[in-house]
């Protein structure tokens, strides 16, 4: 029976989980793949940090690149983060010595995934990462593999496990912001820097891999139009569910005459879709394409999640599976075209917070009309109803029939110049049938 040695950089949440994954299930996966996974050397930062694992008989590396570099390994799993040195330098490292690489990094391979792809390219080296997108849904392979015989016309879901677990407790139990993403924090969901989370940030790296996935463009982050949460309020999802709405950040990319529209940002969906049902840490991926459309839903984030697909990419390194990084050799993927966000239609939720004083909201309509923005419903709130809003100011939350953002933008830009309204108003896009 032969050995695939695994070197492990990174024993935080998901690294620690995929020790316990493979010791628990060593019997199951040695059967499935005619050889023995077993971890023989590791990296982290603190060598004496207690991690509740045993690591006796593991060598240890201080430095990630030289684990990379050893030759006494058969695969490199980079679990540390971060999209510079050392994961870049070590994945490359790991890659150029003809050694396959797992990784869950998004971070790194939204902005360098093309030219580590390339690197193993030129050395016959796999670069394996169903981890990195959507935890322990395998989206990856979908696409890559099962997917690859269809003209795929959208990808769409919500892509971060913490932005939804904050969302569904702000909305279900009422919970401010900040104590939710401490719990997602507390709960391992969160990224080492959480504004990555909140601010869409990480939902766009793993869009840009999905969107590269699917399209069969190079992977470009730049090319994505990204809000996060941060500035959603419970005011918002409350009267999001007074219409008949969920508030959820999805990723979606999809293609348009113009090129590949890819986007983040907080949308509000009926209450009856799917996708507004799904809660919690939990992701969704839909998937749109001229001979099969399917939804994949399942847990985003956590040790235990995304530990099932590091190991699920080590079992096809051990069973010599492999394959194009991003389903073509890197020199037939196409340059990602950036479809104006501005030309973007729908319908919008805007939260503004008006002056209470005769002739605001004509204003306001007067300002719509002018745009051609035909408005579904207008709802005014008293004063102490709406969080941050003056005791003389008064909430109006407008509904709009399906316009484009540049339409929309223009009229934010006039009736704030009006002076008809205060602070920061809140646009949310929304999709429904
Ligand atoms: N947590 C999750 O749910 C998911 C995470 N991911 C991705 O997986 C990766 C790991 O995430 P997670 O386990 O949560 O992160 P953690 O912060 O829990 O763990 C990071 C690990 O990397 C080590 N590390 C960090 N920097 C260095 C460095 N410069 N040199 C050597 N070791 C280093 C840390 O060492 P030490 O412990 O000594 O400090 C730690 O063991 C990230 O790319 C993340 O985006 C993907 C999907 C889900
Ligand atoms: N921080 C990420 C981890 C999984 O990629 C999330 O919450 O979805």
């Amino acid at each position: 029976m032969s050995q695939l040695k695994v070197g492990l950089a990174g024993l935080g949440t998901v690294g620690v989980a995929v020790v316990q994954m493979l010791e628990r299930q060593a019997a199951e996966i040695e059967a499935r793949t005619g050889r023995s996974v077993k971890v023989v050397a590791v990296s982290a930062r603190s060598k004496g940090k207690d991690r509740g694992i045993d690591l006796s008989g593991v060598r240890w590396h201080d430095d990630p690149v030289a684990l990379a570099r050893d030759p006494d390994i058969d695969v490199f799993v980079e679990l540390m983060g971060g999209d510079g040195d050392p994961a870049k330098a070590a994945v490359a490292a790991a890659l150029a010595a003809g050694r396959p690489v797992v990784t869950a990094n998004k971070a790194l391979l939204a902005h360098h995934g093309v030219e580590l792809a390339q690197v193993g390219e030129a050395s016959n080296a796999t670069l394996h990462f169903e981890a990195a997108v959507a935890g322990g849904i395998p989206i990856v392979k979908t696409l890559r593999e099962a997917l690859g015989g269809n003209r795929i016309e959208r990808v769409s879901g919500i892509l971060n496990g913490t932005c939804n677990y904050i969302l569904t407790r702000m909305a279900d139990e009422k919970i401010a912001f900040d104590a939710c993403l401490a719990d997602a924090q507390r709960l391992g969901y969160a990224e080492a820097d959480p504004t990555f989370d909140i601010d869409g940030f990480d939902t766009a790296h793993k869009l840009a891999l999905l969107t590269s996935l699917a399209f069969g463009t190079k992977v470009d982050a730049d090319a994505i139009y990204v809000e996060g949460i941060r500035s959603l309020t419970l005011a918002d999802l409350e009267a999001a569910d007074e219409l008949g709405f969920k508030v959820k950040l999805l990723g979606v990319a999809v293609r348009t005459e113009e090129g590949i529209e890819q986007r983040v940002h907080p949308t509000m969906v009926p209450k009856h879709w799917p996708i507004a049902q799904v809660s919690g840490v939990t992701n969704a991926v839909a998937v749109n394409g001229d001979a099969v459309n399917l939804t994949l839903v399942g847990p985003g984030a956590g040790g235990a999640a995304t530990a099932s697909a590091v190991v699920g990419d080590l079992i096809d390194v051990a069973r010599g599976n492999g394959g194009f990084a991003f389903g073509l050799p890197v020199a037939a993927l196409q340059p990602a075209q950036r479809a104006p966000m501005q030309r973007h239609e729908g319908g919008y939720y805007i939260r503004v917070a008006a002056v209470n004083k005769p002739g605001t909201a004509a204003t306001i309509a007067r300002r719509m009309a002018e745009e051609g923005i035909s408005l579904e419903s207008i709802v005014q709130r008293r004063p102490q109803r709406a969080a941050g809003v003056e005791p003389n100011d008064v909430a109006v939350i407008l509904i709009t029939y399906a316009t484009t953002e540049d339409a929309v933008r223009r009229v934010m830009a006039a009736i704030e110049a009006d002076g008809v309204i205060v602070g920061q108003p809140q646009v949310i896009r929304i999709e429904k049938d």
